[in-house]
């Protein structure tokens, strides 16, 4: 018997590739951990051929269990220690290393490779309250910037099987592609009513064991993200133009069309860590779009005369950066203006405005949001730990938006300076559609403005 077991472990070995296959104490089945590169089903299939084959034809009825626990990815230890002196052990995926950020929990469903690949996740950690992560992989369509910026990633379960048929690789390989630590097997639901308690916290992940508690408790409660101006830090370096929208199947309302007609509209958008689903979004209602960097001067903006100008989403705290809303005050007035979550804070503080950080800020794919104007409510994609305060505005700013969990300013129309702001995000990746309309409004204003012209 045991020779049949060994007979069976190599054979199956060999063929699907699986370094280590082994018999369990039933003869009859195989358990081959899944491999990064092959999928689940697929080593599984092999595995239970080769070993039927291995068999003679003695065993017919093998069966081959993935092995998940532990042997799919060789299990390295990993500890997040945050600035409150809790220290959380975890099993470390993607990059090894030790990185310091600000923890905060994202209730999303759906979209980890969106947020993963938002710059506006810059110097954070993302621990996703979506108990299982990594079951769709990652494709190459999704991606909202070129690289992940976020600091690690921290899950309760890291799926070990991929099942999606755009899916190019695991959640493991890319982590480590993008240098991204991983952290799995974290009571994320017990960390996220700790964050819900105290706030948001500073934290140190890493897969160092040399390095004390105490060592990283102290690294933690000497950092911040507060004061540091990460928008230049993800911006692109160079302006480019854009010009391509969404895919047909975005076309859900019908309303791209008539704005399209009547465009193009030339939108010059500062990029504070763009995603690239606001660019699909514009060039689909019409815009001819050259991004531009942060620090680029608005003098430089205005001479290019564009229809609109669009300030973008972006890491950190918005008081770090004041070229920016030094720029804003420069170009508000002169052209309409749109501005999203980071250009929303920017055009806050350009306004007049102040901004404050919130306790532990809005994440998710489910904010109910309501519109002042006709009482709509939308269901909206965030991520944000700063606001604007809507009683520093100045008189003529309307507050046109507001959260409806927390009562927090959620958008912002300033008539007399052709100026619209919203705190989330109508591109709806992750997340629903309800907020698209957005843009049709913002090119309705730059089209109000070529009439009036
Ligand atoms: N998505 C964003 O633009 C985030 C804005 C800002 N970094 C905040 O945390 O509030």
């Amino acid at each position: 018997m045991h020779a049949l077991q060994t007979k069976l472990q190599r054979s199956a070995a060999a063929t699907s590739g699986v370094a280590d296959v082994h018999a369990s104490c039933s003869r009859q089945v195989v358990l081959a951990p899944v491999l990064s590169r092959a999928s689940g089903r697929q080593a599984c299939q092999a595995a239970r051929q080769a070993a039927v084959r291995a068999s003679g034809g003695r065993v017919r009825n093998v069966v081959v269990r993935a092995a998940v626990s532990g042997s799919p990815f060789p299990k390295r230890n990993a500890r997040l220690v945050l600035e409150d002196g809790s220290v959380w052990h975890a099993t470390a995926f993607g990059a090894s290393g030790t990185e310091i950020g600000e923890v905060v929990f994202n209730t999303s469903l759906t979209g980890y490779q969106e947020i993963m690949t938002d710059p506006s996740y810059k110097g954070q950690f993302v621990a996703f309250t979506c108990p299982h992560i990594g079951n769709v992989g990652i494709n190459f369509e999704d991606m909202e910037s070129t690289k992940c910026h976020l600091g690690a990633i921290i899950v309760r379960d890291l799926s070990c099987a991929v099942s999606n048929y755009r899916s190019k690789m695991t959640l493991d390989e890319y982590c480590k592609k993008e240098k991204v630590i991983g952290l799995a097997n974290v009571d994320t639901r017990a960390l996220t009513k700790v964050l819900r308690e105290t706030g948001c916290l500073v934290g140190v992940v890493t897969t160092d064991a040399s390095k004390s508690d105490e060592e990283l408790v102290n690294m933690a409660k000497s950092w911040t993200i507060v004061g540091k101006d990460l928008l230049s830090v993800v911006s692109c370096t160079e302006p480019y133009e854009w010009g391509k929208g969404t895919s047909d199947e975005w076309e859900f309302n019908g309303r791209t069309k008539a704005t399209k007609q009547q465009g193009p509209f030339h939108v010059v958008a500062y990029d504070f860590g763009i995603k690239t689903n606001i660019l699909r979004r514009l060039a689909s209602f019409g815009c001819r779009i050259t991004v531009v960097p942060a620090t680029y001067p608005a003098s430089e903006v205005l001479k290019m005369n564009p229809d609109g100008v669009f300030f973008s989403n972006g890491p950190g705290d918005p008081s770090a950066a004041p070229y920016a809303v030094d720029n804003a005050k420069h170009i508000l007035g002169k052209k309409p203006v749109f501005g999203i979550c980071m250009g929303h804070q920017v055009l806050g503080q350009a306004f007049g405005g102040k901004t404050f950080k919130l306790k532990f800020g809005h994440h998710g794919g489910n904010h109910p949001i309501r519109y002042m104007p006709t009482g709509r409510v939308e269901i909206s994609a965030q991520n944000h730990n700063f606001a604007v305060d809507p009683a520093t505005l100045p008189a003529g700013v309307e507050v046109t938006h507001i959260n409806l969990n927390d009562g927090t300013c959620a958008g912002m129309v300033y008539k007399d300076k052709k100026a619209m702001t919203i705190q989330y995000h109508p591109e709806a990746s992750p997340g629903p559609h309800d907020a698209d309309v957005c843009f049709e409004q913002f090119v309705d204003m730059m089209r109000a403005e070529r009439v009036a012209a």
